[in-house]
């Protein structure tokens, strides 16, 4: 029988990694492809945590590389889960890169993966309801709710864009952008 409620300290969960030379892109940063795995690894491992079950990435939030990742760095990704519905689950990371020569530590990046539970028959899976024990829990939940809302609303009005959008009619916005239209014979 799984578990009616767990408080979010239950699954929290730090992953640390020596980034080695094998991680860098060209221009000698970490690639983001690896930060981005161990986001999915972490976020993974706290919302299975949670379920107590296997669970799957539906959506991922607000990640932004705007800091670059040094090689030597050590970086640490702190995960918890922030919200949960019936069987979907907010999972806030915090991305940290510690210096260790200089002590430095640099908040990197937080972002938020959108996590599923699955049974066995790989259908969603009731998960857990989130005790809320401290004050930052409370202000996190809540935070989510209004992120669900709003990304819900966003894509709403996507998706109003996509289907009214008459490309002829709407040329004229592309005046001041720094594009050129050339085009092609189309079949
Ligand atoms: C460079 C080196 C590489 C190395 C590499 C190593 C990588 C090391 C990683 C290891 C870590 C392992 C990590 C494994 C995890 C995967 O990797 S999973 C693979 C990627 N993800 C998938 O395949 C998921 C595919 N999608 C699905 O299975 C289905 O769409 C889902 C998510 C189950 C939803 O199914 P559905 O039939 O729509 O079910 P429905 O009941 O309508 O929705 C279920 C819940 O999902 C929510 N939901 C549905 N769509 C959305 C959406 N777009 N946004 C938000 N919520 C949504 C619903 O709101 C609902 O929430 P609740 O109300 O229940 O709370």
């Amino acid at each position: 029988m799984p578990d009616a409620a767990k408080p979010v300290s239950k699954s929290q969960t730090t992953i640390t990694e020596l980034m080695i030379p094998s991680y860098a892109n060209f221009g000698g940063k970490i690639h983001g492809g690896i930060l981005l795995s161990l986001m999915d690894k972490v976020a993974y491992a706290c919302s299975s945590k949670h379920a107590g079950t296997y669970c799957v990435t539906v959506s991922v939030d607000r990640v932004e590389f705007l800091k670059p990742v040094e090689v030597g760095e050590l970086v640490s990704l702190h995960a918890s889960v922030n919200y949960v519905g019936r069987s979907s689950m907010i999972v806030g990371i915090r991305v940290e890169a510690e210096h260790v020569k200089n002590s430095t530590v640099r908040h990197t990046n937080s972002c938020y993966f959108t996590m599923v539970a699955k049974d066995d028959h790989d259908k969603p899976a009731e998960v857990p309801k989130l005790i809320l024990e401290t004050h930052n829990d409370v202000r996190r939940f809540i935070e989510a709710m209004h992120m669900k809302e709003i990304k819900s609303r966003i894509n709403e009005q996507l998706d109003d864009v996509k289907s009214t959008l008459h490309v002829n009619e709407a040329m004229e916005l592309l005046k001041k952008e720094r594009c050129i239209i050339a085009f092609k014979d189309e079949e």
